[in-house]
């Protein structure tokens, strides 16, 4: 068990998302008037969705943060209306300062947002998306050196948040798959807390190396039980889209679900449920947005943020344990907080 917790990065981390979530307001006042078309009428989320011809994915992007943003909120017929703070942004209102803000709208991260939007991402993507790797397109997490780099860059994040994840997961003897496990930090800490228990990383070859180079690290860091862990760590090399995945107690999807589109998240929970001995579970760490759909900003800044840089978006808990339950799991009502708006939610595998 953690003694003691660092302190919560969360502060960094909101200012480093709220870029993403400044371009979405932008865009929506100045380029897609949504705030105009609102203050006609207010429309279910479908509705406006079919009249700015956005996809899913960027509608639920754009309309949880307009929420959190308290401009939008969804009134008691369930449709998205205007609060009293989004109506000064509807040109209409003698008062308003849509005007000020659309000062911005030719600013260059504003026009590609729009352009994001309004494609569901990026319409071609020759160099491949950040984190994903889907059939035989090229991806950076297979070349040396991006993997290399885009890796290096999430094991700050790791390092931090990978005690306190570890420290809540459940503790027993047995098996943890830690698929897409990038760094493989969470592994180490947890088999740290496990001493009789033993863990495989699943990732891309190029993630494994780097992995297997900060599990060398870790051993030589002197922390008691470390010198073990060599020979209780498997690397396995795949593609956890296409290739069968050895079964395991306890699966951990540490900010994996959140780099892909929904059909590909029910496909990765059937996977994953198939994977799990009868008793096991399930432990997602990512940040969820409120069941509600209408926040936290921290959160709907974050899922502007995977918009952009990958084929994912966040997700609520409810649309999580959706999947879990129609892959044959049994979700939990825990909810568990991390750091830096992370927590944890999980299922179990009937017996
Ligand atoms: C956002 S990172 C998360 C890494 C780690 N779980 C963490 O939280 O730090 C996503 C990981 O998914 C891996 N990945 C993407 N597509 C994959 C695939 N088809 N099969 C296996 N791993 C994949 C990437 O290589 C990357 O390491």
């Amino acid at each position: 068990m953690l003694n003691e917790l660092p302190p919560d990065l969360a502060p960094v981390t909101r200012h480093l998302r709220a870029m993403f979530g400044s371009r979405l307001l932008i865009a929506t006042v100045s380029h897609f008037h949504v705030f105009d078309i609102l203050q006609q009428e207010s429309l279910s989320l479908t509705e406006i969705s079919n009249k700015l011809q956005l996809a899913e994915r960027p509608a639920m992007v754009l309309f949880p943060a307009l929420c959190a943003m308290d401009l939008l909120r969804f009134d008691e017929a369930g449709n998205l209306a205007l609060t009293e703070t989004g109506r000064y942004l509807a040109t209409a209102e003698k008062s308003n300062i849509a005007g000020y803000v659309g000062l911005e709208k030719d600013d260059p991260g504003v026009v590609d947002m729009v352009e994001r939007l309004r494609n569901d991402g990026l319409l071609e993507a020759p160099q491949g998306i950040s984190f994903v790797k889907e059939g035989e397109g090229f991806s950076p997490m297979d070349d040396p050196e991006l993997a290399r780099n885009l890796t290096l860059g999430l094991a700050g994040r790791a390092r931090r948040l990978s005690p306190i994840v570890a420290s809540k997961l459940s503790k027993r003897e047995g098996h943890l798959l830690d698929v897409a496990g990038g760094t493989g930090f969470y592994t180490y800490e947890w088999l740290l807390n496990n001493p009789g228990s033993t863990a495989t990383i699943l990732d891309r070859p190029a993630v494994l190396n780097v992995a297997q180079e900060l599990l060398n690290e870790f051993i030589d860091s002197d922390r008691p039980g470390a010198t073990g862990l060599r020979d209780r760590v498997t690397f396995l090399a795949g593609d956890m889209l296409t290739d069968t995945l050895p079964q395991t107690d306890l699966l951990l999807a540490a900010s994996l679900f959140h780099d892909w589109p929904t059909e590909t998240c029910q496909m990765l929970a059937n996977r994953f449920s198939s994977a799990i001995r009868p008793g096991g579970e399930l432990w997602v760490h990512d940040a969820f947005l409120n069941d509600a759909l209408d926040g936290p900003l921290a959160v709907t800044d974050y899922s502007a943020q995977l918009f952009w840089n990958t084929k994912g978006r966040c997700y609520s808990r409810a649309e999580y344990r959706g999947w879990f339950t129609k892959a044959g799991l049994l979700p939990t009502s825990d909810t568990i907080s991390t750091q830096m708006d992370y927590g944890l939610i999980w299922a179990r595998k009937p017996l």
